[in-house]
């Protein structure tokens, strides 16, 4: 779901006042989000999402489709209310049960996934639609202002000069710049991007994060950013909450939810990983015997069932090498999945299991006997399952 749609209608034009609710708990943060719930009949989209982001912050809000991740922006803007819970932006309650702040009061601006600009008007009269002076004309002071911020914007998205173009002139790379340019104008304290790349191609898409991280801190803002895409949250964000039926699973550095994944439901939706299923009670560090011979476990949890073996840590060499550790199982490689720069080799194991190994730009080829171990340790995490 996009909330393009939604996104800033004329009536939103200029009015950003300000209201005196003031949410007692989420003074110190930017983002405050407690135990906020939202049904769509018999769909519970939001079950008790809460948390925090301080100023300035990038939140990544990661998960599958469906999980709740548009929902939770649009109950951050204003276009939904919640059932139950409360939101306050900038220690100021915008969301609680009795109150509901509409869109245009809620300072905050979205980036949605595609088609959000105006097409009849340019691209400076785009970025500058929201800003104080819009509509009064371009003379005098206000007018002169508006299009000092309009062009300092715009250079911020590295398109300097190029105002005066009309969006159909622009690549699709370049109108979500705009886009972004647009929400960027008002100094708004919190900025909602909705899978802002989804249209955009490949390299285009690589090219664009990095920009927009740029922009982004350069304004000062915080920002939530929707995707289900694993790379671009982790390559993008501070940090990482991943979502999971309508709950946040886990909220964590990008590092942190990869190499420290809460659960084992956590730990195969962040990159890829195969889970070893634990005998019952042996959650406790230590080493393991699994498929790919004996793995060392690190920090078990007394509920802890799947250990989570990261196809990195797996280690490969021809079955004739003598590289080998003498604990290494010898495999028989199923298939092999070429990505230029590196490669993930399926492995069918003597125990009649599976594993994928990582490996450089010249991998064996499938059915090639292989020498494989895991190096280092492996997490131990319960399974996930609600
Ligand atoms: N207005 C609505 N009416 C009925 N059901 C809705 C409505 N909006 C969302 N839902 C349902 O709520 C759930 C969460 O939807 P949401 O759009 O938030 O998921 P999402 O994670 O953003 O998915 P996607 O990545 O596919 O956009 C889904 O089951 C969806 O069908």
């Amino acid at each position: 779901m996009s909330l393009s749609s939604l996104f800033r209608t004329e009536g939103d034009r200029g009015q950003m006042t300000g209201s005196t609710t003031v949410d007692p708990g989420g003074a110190q943060h930017a983002v405050t989000v407690v135990d906020v719930a939202k049904q769509f009949g018999a769909v519970q989209a939001l079950d008790r999402v809460s948390l925090t982001m301080e100023a300035g912050e990038f939140l990544a809000v990661l998960g599958p489709s469906g999980c709740g991740k548009t929902t939770l922006l649009r109950c951050l803007a204003g276009f939904e209310r919640i059932d139950a819970g409360r939101i306050a932006l900038g220690g100021r309650a915008v969301a609680l049960p009795g109150i509901h702040l509409p869109p245009h009061r809620r300072h905050v601006t979205v980036v949605p996934q595609e088609g959000a600009l105006f097409p009849h008007l340019s691209v400076a009269d785009n970025v500058g639609f929201g800003l104080d002076g819009s509509g009064t004309g371009r003379r005098g002071a206000r007018g002169a202002r508006r299009a000092g911020r309009v062009e300092e914007c715009l250079e911020m998205v590295g398109l300097a000069g190029m105002g005066a173009r009309m969006p159909h002139e622009l690549s699709g790379g370049q109108q979500q710049r705009v886009a972004l340019a647009r929400a960027l104008a008002p100094r708004p304290p919190l900025v909602l991007l909705d899978e802002p790349f989804s249209a955009l191609d490949a390299s285009l898409r690589t090219e664009l994060r990095a920009d927009v991280r740029t922009a982004l801190r350069e304004a000062g803002a915080t920002a939530i950013l929707v995707t289900h895409d694993q790379g671009e949250a982790l390559s993008m964000a501070d940090r990482v909450a991943v979502m999971c039926d309508g709950r946040i699973r886990q909220v964590g550095t990008p590092e942190e939810v990869y190499a420290r994944p809460e659960d084992a439901w956590v730990a195969t939706f962040v990159g890829e990983a195969d889970l070893v299923e634990l005998p019952h009670g042996q959650g406790g560090p230590g080493s393991v015997a699994t498929g790919l011979g004996p793995v060392l476990m690190t920090q078990g949890r007394a509920d802890a069932s799947h250990l989570v073996v990261r196809p990195e840590q797996v280690r490969l060499v021809p079955e004739t090498s003598t590289d080998a550790p003498e604990w290494a199982v010898a495999t028989t490689v199923r298939s092999v999945d070429f990505h230029g720069h590196d490669a993930l080799v399926t492995l069918g194991l003597p125990d009649g299991g599976v594993a994928r190994a990582r490996t450089g730009a010249t991998p064996p080829h499938p059915g090639e006997r292989v020498l494989a171990w895991v190096e280092g340790s492996c997490r131990a995490v319960p399974s996930g399952d609600a």
